[in-house]
């Protein structure tokens, strides 16, 4: 697990770190970690800096004062000759560093435009700057123009091929593009509480996946049920038992009007054409292709009321959108994963707004349900306060069916047992798993990411284990 912590309680853990050491020695432990990279990864040995008006300039300032040492050649420009970090300015002028006026003919460059204070758009002389570069960016806590607490762009922005933050990871790193992430301890652990987002890592999702034991059987390891699909849309329920199917051992149990289209592509569900003779399941997936009419809130209203944890997606969202009574239904006790992408969220709660973790947590809190919210950073929140995010590599996923395939992953892993933020989490990452398997380059459909499930499990699963 990874964890990111919010550019506040950053503040105060290097405010009590700050408290104790020599005045300057963090910014100089954050620089040496810059000037490493920055020689490690340079192509040739002249290296440019941005450096804006605060202490992220500061550190660039530093890092190419230790670049000179190195013998490298340095040159800066200054956005706020005024404002810039005086020691640091100072200290690299003395090793032989060159103030100028435009950034030419570098292998490098450093950006400590802005780091923990950025926000909003990147101010009009730094996006001049960022527009002309044609060598490769490092970027020193954060690429400038992203929003360090929600990864949010409001225009032009840095992309780095590397970035070097301090202390801990920050929002932003889980939540953007920042290429190569590089951690540099500067001492802030001890300070630091638990984290306010966590990444899973592979190794974390190989550990809660369900595998089997000797004394299991069908039964034993979770039934899961699948409400979904219609004559309309039987293709939904297709993608979505099927990923039930693939991801865990045991049963998987289908209930709706796609029997038969299902059956035929899915021999060994139990297939249904009707909720009220499904049989008894261990969780529920409602909502993919079900539509939206009064036969389907029936339906939906069943698997709330079945006192098992439900994963509720597309038109089960929907319909609690339309119909916010159906929550009745609910048993307080039942756990719910609500899986919305941005336009199904809108219709549930409003515009999720640029800070997607806020909007994860306030959906969270309001419907006492773990709510995923989908698109390129998946951003998991609990109604508990935890969350998890989860970007992917590549952006093969966006097709149509690839939302049925999730919440089947996520309903068998209900099934198992596993806690719903945790069963989300590990669904969501072996989805971006099997997306990117399947692709390899090239453009796929939901089918084929489907098809790449088994193959993205053994991806996570640890080695020793048959
Ligand atoms: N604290 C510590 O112990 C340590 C801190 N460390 C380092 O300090 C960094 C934080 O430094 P910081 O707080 O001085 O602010 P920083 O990010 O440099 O911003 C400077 C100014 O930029 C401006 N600005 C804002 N948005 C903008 C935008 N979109 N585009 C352009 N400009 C924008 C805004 O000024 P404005 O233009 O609004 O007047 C703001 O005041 C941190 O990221 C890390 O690198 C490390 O050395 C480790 C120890
Ligand atoms: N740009 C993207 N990059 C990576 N994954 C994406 C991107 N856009 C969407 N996805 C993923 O693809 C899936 C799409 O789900 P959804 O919108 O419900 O599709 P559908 O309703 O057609 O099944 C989600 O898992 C989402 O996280
Ligand atoms: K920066």
């Amino acid at each position: 697990m990874r964890g990111l912590w919010t550019t506040a309680r950053v503040r105060a853990a290097e405010d009590r770190v700050l408290a104790r050491v020599p005045a300057g020695s963090l910014m100089r432990r954050a620089a040496f970690g810059v000037a490493t990279v920055a020689l490690e990864v340079s192509a040739g040995r002249r290296i440019g800096l941005l450096v804006g008006a605060g202490n992220n300039g500061g550190d660039a300032l530093w890092a190419g004062y230790y670049l000179r040492r190195r013998g490298v050649a340095v040159s800066a420009v200054l956005l706020d000759p005024p404002r810039a970090h005086a020691e640091g300015l100072a200290a690299f002028r003395k090793a032989g560093g060159r103030v100028v006026d435009r950034l030419t003919d570098v292998d490098l460059v450093i950006d400590g435009i802005v780091g923990l204070s950025g926000r909003g758009p990147l101010r009009p002389d730094a996006a001049e700057h960022v527009a002309h570069l044609d060598a490769p960016v490092l970027a020193v806590d954060s690429p400038s123009g992203l929003d360090p607490d929600t990864g949010a762009v409001h225009g032009p922005a840095v992309h780095a091929a590397v970035t070097v933050t301090f202390g801990c990871l920050k929002p932003v790193h889980a939540l953007a593009d920042c290429g190569d992430v590089r951690l540099v301890d500067i001492g802030l652990t001890p300070e630091l509480a638990g984290p306010d987002l966590v990444e899973l890592e592979v190794s974390d999702v190989g550990a809660a996946w369900p595998v089997p034991g000797p004394t299991d059987d069908k039964y034993t390891q979770g039934v899961t049920g699948v409400a979904a699909g219609s004559a309309t849309y039987p293709g939904a329920a297709v993608l979505a038992t099927g990923a039930a199917l693939l991801a865990t051992s045991g049963m998987v149990r289908y209930a709706g009007a796609a029997a038969e289209d299902v059956r035929a592509r899915w021999p060994e569900a139990i297939c249904t054409g009707s909720i009220t003779d499904a049989g008894r399941v261990q969780a529920w997936v409602a909502g993919p292709g079900l539509g939206t009419g009064l036969g389907a809130e029936e339906v939906l209203r069943t698997v709330l009321d079945a006192g098992v944890p439900v994963c509720a997606d597309a038109d089960a969202i929907t319909m609690l959108a339309n119909n916010p009574d159906l929550w009745d239904a609910r048993d307080p006790d039942t756990p719910v994963v609500l899986t919305p992408h941005d336009r199904e969220y809108e219709r549930l709660v409003g515009e999720v707004g640029d800070d997607r973790v806020a909007a994860a947590k306030r959906a969270a809190d309001r419907f006492d349900a773990v709510v995923l919210l989908k698109g390129h950073a998946t951003v998991i929140a609990a109604p508990d306060g935890r969350v998890l995010v989860n970007r992917a590599r590549t952006s093969w996923a966006s097709t149509a069916g690839s939302g049925d395939v999730l919440s089947g992953l996520i309903g068998s892993l209900l099934a198992a047992g596993l806690d719903p933020l945790l069963a989300a989490g590990c669904a969501a990452k072996v989805h971006v798993l099997a997306a990117e398997l399947a692709a390899d380059g090239a453009p796929i459909p939901a089918s084929a990411l489907l098809n790449a499930i088994p193959d993205a499990i053994r991806a996570v699963r640890p080695l020793t284990v048959p």
